[in-house]
């Protein structure tokens, strides 16, 4: 690091985010492009930090404090970082935090009423580390709702939620990291005996640490991807569809292109975005961004499919032969491939103009195409129209039921039914419930990996336009030219699967969702809490308490549902269900390591008591 105030291994005193606190904390790197400072706190949080907020150790003087403090606050006040991991090895950031931010609510408000929730506020820090202290098997025992604790998590809530704004306001921010380095093992004693090797990557590395399979991988994923998708596509028409098949016998290239193919998608598109900025629903606010900023949503999706099915339904009356989706398959994931491209190019473009602030922390490399394909700019919009949300929710998720209504009219017509097949109305079903539950709920999305850390670049571009549409139908696909006849029995014990898969995703989205937008709703105050260092607590009890992630093993198992209905004459309808498995895996992995950067122990804590990773006692 040439030029920078503060060395990478220098021990020097930063400010605990949101307080006027400072504590002894390591530098690791410096990143030249945000201008911001990585350091280490003496538990292994790592946050990073401008150059305003570190002072050095020797010009650091203690603030006299002439204000009068209860014995209860001096005590939770009188422990920095640095003395914890002396004294007391499982003491948190967290409480460090607890105490940072209760000193800089004291600061900026000198009411009474506050100070005195504060000073509630002081136990958990006893009874954390008293439950760490039982560490293993701590939260077996429940704690009951009337005791301290409970009242204290309010008052902790009600510090987390100033904790949050004050965050926003001093824009200290935490670094993105997708290498998998694991902070948290960093322990104190490493800090102090092994600098070099603690010794974090450069400022270049910093904003390099990249995932996909880094720079090559970006290539192999920008060639895979769509060649996959092509292969699948050709694949599902055989009469065998196989992987023995490979390659499977190309069409001429002409067949590829078709203008009117292209103009549909087009008109598909530009019909959803009408309808997605029609003064139609609520507007939801978005996370807090890196500068305090929240970001307003049009949440109306659910509106927008009841509106599409209307349209389809009359396109069909009007004679509309939407058997076409099924026969010009190809050529309208061609087309949408295409506008994918043109999407990602641009956004590609706009990312290089964009402010600092509005780019995905670990997106840039500077390397143009693992750029362009991982995405840049966190929330590129014109205007109020937000591109990655309005792509992940609209064209290609309700796109996805047009194709399979499709696919069940195509199945009728080439068998002549009256009516579809059992399995082509399950699959139809299933998937139409998991859509337009994720419309319904469209403001969970917002809380989701995508919508709060990734860029938006070709990844998920492609992913929303084309891999959602065009791959998800692949079982409705698959049912017209390959039937499976099923009887009521069956019939009745994969929707009972399906209902209990939903029921476990539904529920456990909802209840996450609800504690992250108010932790202290009075219907969730039966479930425990781990605090962590950033002021947000984790669930360690209810859904959360099972595995670490009781939404994928919902998803895992409706999935599981969708393919039943087709049976076990080939592989290609379980595409869905193994990729969904790899991909829920690694987005498990990517979380985790997300989790434990953000958490540092208090992360450690949680996944010492909860087990389990996705699905009980297996994995
Ligand atoms: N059909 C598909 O193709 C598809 C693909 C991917 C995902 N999905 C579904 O989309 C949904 C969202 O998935 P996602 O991958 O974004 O992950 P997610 O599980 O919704 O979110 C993970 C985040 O939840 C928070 N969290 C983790 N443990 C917690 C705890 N114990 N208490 C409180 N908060 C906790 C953490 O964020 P903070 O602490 O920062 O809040 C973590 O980063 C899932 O239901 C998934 O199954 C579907
Ligand atoms: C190109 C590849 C291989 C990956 C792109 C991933 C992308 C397709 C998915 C990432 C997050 C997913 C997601 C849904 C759809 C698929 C993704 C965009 C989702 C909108 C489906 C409906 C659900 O109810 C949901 C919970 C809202 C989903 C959120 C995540």
């Amino acid at each position: 690091m040439p030029t920078v105030k503060y060395q990478r291994g220098d021990k020097v005193m930063g400010r605990w985010p949101g307080s006027s606190l400072y504590y002894e904390v390591k530098v690791l790197s410096f990143d030249a492009i945000s201008q911001l400072y990585t350091v280490i706190y003496k538990d292994g949080t790592e946050l990073e930090l401008k150059e305003q907020d570190i002072k050095s150790v020797t010009g650091f003087q203690t603030r006299p404090r002439s204000r009068s403090r209860s014995p209860g606050r001096r005590r939770s006040r009188s422990r920095s970082p640095a003395r914890t991991t002396r004294r007391s090895s499982s003491r948190t950031a967290a409480a460090v935090a607890t105490a940072a931010i209760a000193d800089s609510v004291l600061s900026t408000s000198r009411e009474l009423k506050l100070k005195d929730t504060l000073e509630v506020r002081v136990s958990p820090l006893k009874e954390t580390k008293a439950a760490e202290n039982n560490s293993n098997n701590k939260h077996e025992k429940k704690e009951e709702n009337n005791t301290p604790i409970k009242v204290n998590e309010k008052s902790e809530e009600k510090v987390e939620a100033d904790a949050e704004k004050i965050q926003g306001r001093y824009n200290l921010r935490r670094r993105k990291d997708d290498s998998g380095a694991k902070p948290s093992a960093v322990t104190a004693e490493q800090l102090e005996k092994e600098p070099a090797q603690v010794a974090a990557p450069s400022a270049a590395a910093l904003s390099t640490t990249l995932d996909f399979g880094g720079k090559i991988g970006a290539y192999f994923w920008l060639l895979f991807l769509p060649a996959w998708v092509l292969f699948l596509a050709l694949q599902v028409n055989l009469e065998d569809p196989s992987l023995t098949n490979f390659p499977p016998p190309l069409p001429p290239l002409e067949a590829f292109w078709d203008t009117q193919a292209f103009g549909f998608v087009i008109l598909w598109i530009l019909f959803q975005a009408l309808l997605y900025i029609l003064p139609v629903g609520k507007l939801s606010e978005g996370m807090p961004l890196r500068s305090g900023e929240r970001l307003k949503y049009r949440t109306n999706g659910f509106f927008a499919i009841v509106v599409s099915a209307a349209a389809v339904a009359a396109a069909v009356y009007l004679g509309f032969d939407l058997t076409y989706i099924h026969s010009h398959f190809l050529q309208l994931a061609v087309a949408s491939f295409l506008i994918s491209v043109l999407l990602s190019i641009y956004l590609f473009v706009r990312s290089r103009y964009a402010a600092s602030e509005q780019l995905a922390l670990g997106g840039s490399s500077g390397n143009v195409v693992y750029d362009f394909f991982k995405g840049h700019e966190l929330n590129p919009r014109v205007k109020n129209f937000d591109l990655k949300f309005f792509c992940e929710m609209r064209p290609g998720l309700i796109g996805w039921c047009l194709i399979n209504f499709a696919m069940a009219l195509a199945e009728m017509k080439q068998h002549g039914l009256d009516a579809p097949s059992y399995s082509m109305i399950l699959v139809n079903l299933f998937q139409l419930l998991y859509v337009a539950d994720g419309l319904w709920n469209e403001e969970a999305i917002l809380t989701t990996m995508d919508l709060m850390h990734d860029g938006f670049g070709f990844m998920l571009a492609f992913g929303d336009l084309v891999w959602v549409p065009f791959t998800y139908t692949l079982q409705a696909y698959y049912l017209v030219s390959h039937p499976n006849p099923l009887s009521l029995p069956v019939v009745t014990v994969i929707v009972i699967l399906k209902l209990v898969g939903f029921y476990i995703f539904r529920k456990s989205n909802s209840e996450k969702n609800a504690f992250r937008r108010n932790p202290s709703d009075p219907k969730l105050s039966h479930l425990r809490t781990i605090p962590t260092a950033t002021g947000k607590s984790l669930l360690v009890s209810g859904w959360w308490g099972v595995v670490r992630h009781p939404n994928y093993l919902g998803d895992l198992i409706m999935a599981l549902a969708w393919s039943l209905p087709c049976g076990f004459s080939h592989l290609l309808p379980w595409y869905y269900m193994i990729y969904f498995i790899i991909l829920l895996v690694h987005r498990d992995s990517r979380d985790m390591s997300e989790c434990r950067r953000k958490y540092g122990s208090a992360w450690d804590e949680y996944c010492r008591t909860v087990r389990y990773r996705i699905i009980p006692r297996v994995y």
